[in-house]
């Protein structure tokens, strides 16, 4: 559709842009970013024939842009420029009416009914039809925004070019430019090129993107492989972090800002409240965490834990919603709370501080075997979700990674097993050994402070106290559980 071949071009006889060459495919989503001032304007300049080359070819739909008359041109390719100087005097309708001009011919030009259609459509598309009557001097920014985009797409392009198509557009606008953008990239096959100064955005939208720094190509890739971060601290200079989008399997980028170290807690046994109906444990920074609870769960940065007694009977087909419910009830807001339940008299707890000398755990279990399971032959049980549970915290007073987290709940995991096997505690049902109960929840929590833990393996320091700590807890818990129950 466009091919660039070692493209060069800026102003005043001076190159901004250098050897540029690739080309971009019909039906394209295509993003070019880079820092302020790296070119990216002056790229879809020259791109948009605003700018001639000094150097290389440009090529569209297979021929040289140069032999495109103007009004061809905008028959093939619709500009939306950075900042849109308004034209005062005219409405919404008649700002985006000027979009059909390109499929005029003559000097008396008629309005067809096609016209009044495409102006309509891509009015309702950029959600402007119901201001049309209105002086776009009247409009926000955001507004006027898109009207120019309605104006663009009113020239039915193949090829739209956009310098920031979002900036001063809201979050939902932001959103329904873009879905929209990449609907008609994928339905109408149009082709878009546009810079993006939110790398995010990008990395979600785009089906590659070209980064440039200092007027020259540093990668053109799919968002991937460009947004890569050690790439992405180059080039921008900042301390940034990736990790991908929870809910698609797109790259996402974080600012790491300066000056926001977490203040250094100590979390331990003042932190601890127990009553008869809950234990819960309140942070005064927040911690991160890793956790199965019933609010909660996944990872996430939580001040407020509660392990709350449920009775035996406890059934209840929404046991989230339910579970909010009650948090809410007693003070505690379900969305910044790790919430777990326990059929478990909840005196029976057991928890203790065990100290090494950079870092230290705190560990708190609550401990029932009435669902004890062998998870090798789980699959002979038709299981009732009834709360028979051990219940597992651990707080890292210490700054752990993310394969820490995950070695910490195996790690715990084994500790817990091997309790379990040393009561001799059996699955019902097989009359084999447990491993654990169907309903245990585990949270591993880390106030990211202090010496960095990188590990957390039977074989490290972290590793070896918590080992040593669940299985210390866990073994009091569930001694204290089996006294009970033998009174
Ligand atoms: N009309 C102009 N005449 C001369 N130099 C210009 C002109 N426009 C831009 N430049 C210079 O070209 C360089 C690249 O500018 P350009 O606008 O292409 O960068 P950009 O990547 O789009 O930046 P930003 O992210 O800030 O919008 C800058 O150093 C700028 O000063």
């Amino acid at each position: 559709m466009l091919e660039l071949n070692d493209l060069s071009g800026g102003y005043a006889g001076e190159d901004i842009v250098r050897d540029i060459s690739f080309k971009v495919e019909e039906g394209e989503l295509f993003g070019i970013l880079g820092p302020n001032g790296s070119g990216k304007t002056t790229l879809l300049k020259i791109i948009s024939g605003l700018l001639p080359n000094s150097n290389g070819e440009l090529t569209l739909q297979g021929k040289p842009l140069t032999v495109y008359s103007s009004k061809e041109l905008a028959r093939v390719m619709a500009v939306l420029p950075q900042h849109t100087e308004q034209f005062f005097s005219y409405t919404v309708k008649e700002t985006v009416s000027l979009g059909r001009y390109s499929h005029k011919k003559g000097l008396f030009q008629t309005w067809k009914e096609n016209d009044e259609e495409t102006v309509q459509k891509v009015m309702k598309q950029t959600g402007v039809a119901e201001f049309q009557a209105q002086y776009i001097h009247e409009l926000s920014g955001g507004e006027r925004q898109r009207v120019f985009l309605a104006q663009a797409l009113a020239q039915e392009p193949e090829v739209l070019l956009l310098d920031e198509p979002t900036n001063h557009l809201d979050l939902s606008y932001q959103k329904e430019l873009l879905d929209m953008l990449k609907k008609l990239t994928n339905e109408r096959k149009l082709t878009v090129i546009s810079i993006f100064h939110d790398l995010n955005l990008a990395g979600l939208y785009c089906d590659r993107i070209l980064l440039l720094e200092k007027g020259k190509i540093v990668s053109i890739n799919k968002p991937n492989e460009v947004l890569k971060e050690e790439r992405i601290r180059a080039v921008y200079k900042t301390s940034i972090q990736k990790q991908y989008h929870p809910e698609v399997p797109k790259p996402q980028l974080f600012l790491i800002p300066e000056d926001q170290e977490q203040r250094k807690v100590q979390i331990n046994e003042s932190c601890l409240r127990i009553t008869d109906e809950y234990i819960s444990l309140s942070s005064e920074v927040y911690l991160k965490c890793m956790s199965s609870g019933v609010t909660g769960s996944g990872t996430g940065w939580f001040q407020t834990f509660v392990n709350r007694h449920v009775p035996k009977t406890y059934c209840c087909n929404n046991h989230l919603e339910e579970m909010s419910g009650y948090l809410r009830e007693n003070g505690f807001d379900p969305s910044e709370t790790i919430g777990m339940m326990t059929a478990v008299i909840l005196e029976d707890v057991s928890y203790r501080f065990f100290e090494e000398e950079s870092f230290s755990v705190f560990i708190v279990v609550t401990a029932g075997t009435g669902n004890a399971v062998d998870a090798s032959s789980s699959r002979q049980h038709e299981f009732m979700q009834v709360p028979g549970t051990i219940n597992t915290w651990v707080f890292v007073n210490g700054n752990i990674s993310e394969e820490a987290f995950i070695q910490s709940i195996m790690t715990a995991t084994e500790a817990k097993v091997k309790v379990l096997q040393e009561m001799n505690i059996k699955d019902r049902l097989t009359d084999t050994l447990a491993t654990g109960t169907s309903t245990d929840s585990i949270l591993i929590a880390a106030t990211q402070t202090g010496e960095m833990l990188q590990y957390a393996g039977t074989a490290t320091p972290l590793g070896k106290l918590i080992g040593h700590g669940v299985y210390t807890c866990t073994s009091t818990a569930l001694k204290n559980y089996l006294r009970r129950g033998k009174q």
